[in-house]
């Protein structure tokens, strides 16, 4: 059995302090094995967000454990962190930040160009594979700004695997599109799970959308209330 890919242990998060401090997770144990299509739910302001974050490296909890791919990240250094977030996890948004005046392929190539130092060639090649599996070929030359909403956030979900990565954390990737752009996103988020293994931790407030994935954890007032897998 190998490690997870990613797992959190007894994780606090404290925002400020005295008598304004809020308790936002309260004790949070979780682990992602590889492979898995995982949703996260929860009421608006339950804390979904911070834990994405957490589990992300981009934000470190108050206390407990963060392990990655069965390395021990909670006293890991910045640089560490950084190094290992791009190498290991993908990001999806609920907006896709992509760069307004770069093309789509450019946006694509943008992690790996810029941080991992591979050369440029080969990015250009992989980003464009990464945009005809997303189904984007013909744009691939559009500014950002030419695509619809729907484009855009598939862009955005070939920018998060141009490294690779085992693991995306995706928060509310389908809250800002209609219903038939959120199931698109939806459709293409599972084929590349099936595909790749890549494993998934998708934040919604759809139950639609968690209903597409193998595994339902709900956190309430800043702990797990549930946690689910469908029946194969
Ligand atoms: N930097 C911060 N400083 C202080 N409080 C914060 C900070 N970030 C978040 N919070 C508080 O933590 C709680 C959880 O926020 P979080 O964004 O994680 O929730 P969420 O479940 O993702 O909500 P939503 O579904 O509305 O996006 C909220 O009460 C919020 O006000």
């Amino acid at each position: 059995m190998s490690a997870p890919v990613l797992e959190v242990r007894e994780v606090h998060k404290v925002y400020g302090e005295g008598a304004t401090a809020t308790h936002v997770l309260k004790g949070v144990s979780l682990a992602i094995d590889r492979g898995e299509m995982v949703a996260l739910i929860g009421a608006s302001g339950s804390g979904k967000s911070t834990l994405l974050n957490i589990l992300g490296t981009l934000a470190r909890p108050t206390s407990g454990q963060v392990t990655m791919l069965g390395e021990d990240l909670t006293r890991a250094d910045d640089d560490t962190l950084t190094e290992f977030r791009n190498r290991h996890i993908g990001f999806v948004f609920q907006f896709h930040h992509l760069l307004p005046d770069f093309t789509a392929l450019e946006n694509v190539m943008f992690p790996s160009a810029v941080r991992a130092g591979r050369e440029r060639a080969q990015a250009r090649a992989r980003a464009a594979a990464l945009l005809a599996q997303v189904g984007l070929s013909e744009r691939a030359d559009f500014r950002a700004t030419q695509l619809s909403g729907g484009q855009k956030q598939r862009v955005a979900i070939a920018r998060a695997l141009m490294n690779g990565p085992e693991l995306i954390l995706a928060d509310e990737p389908t809250g800002n599109l209609d219903r038939q752009n959120a199931m698109q996103v939806m459709d293409l988020l599972a084929r590349i799970n099936r595909e790749s293994g890549t494993s998934f931790l998708i934040s919604t407030h759809d139950e639609e959308i968690a209903a597409r994935c193998g595994r339902r954890v709900v956190i309430s007032d800043g702990v797990i209330a549930a946690d689910k897998r469908a029946a194969r």
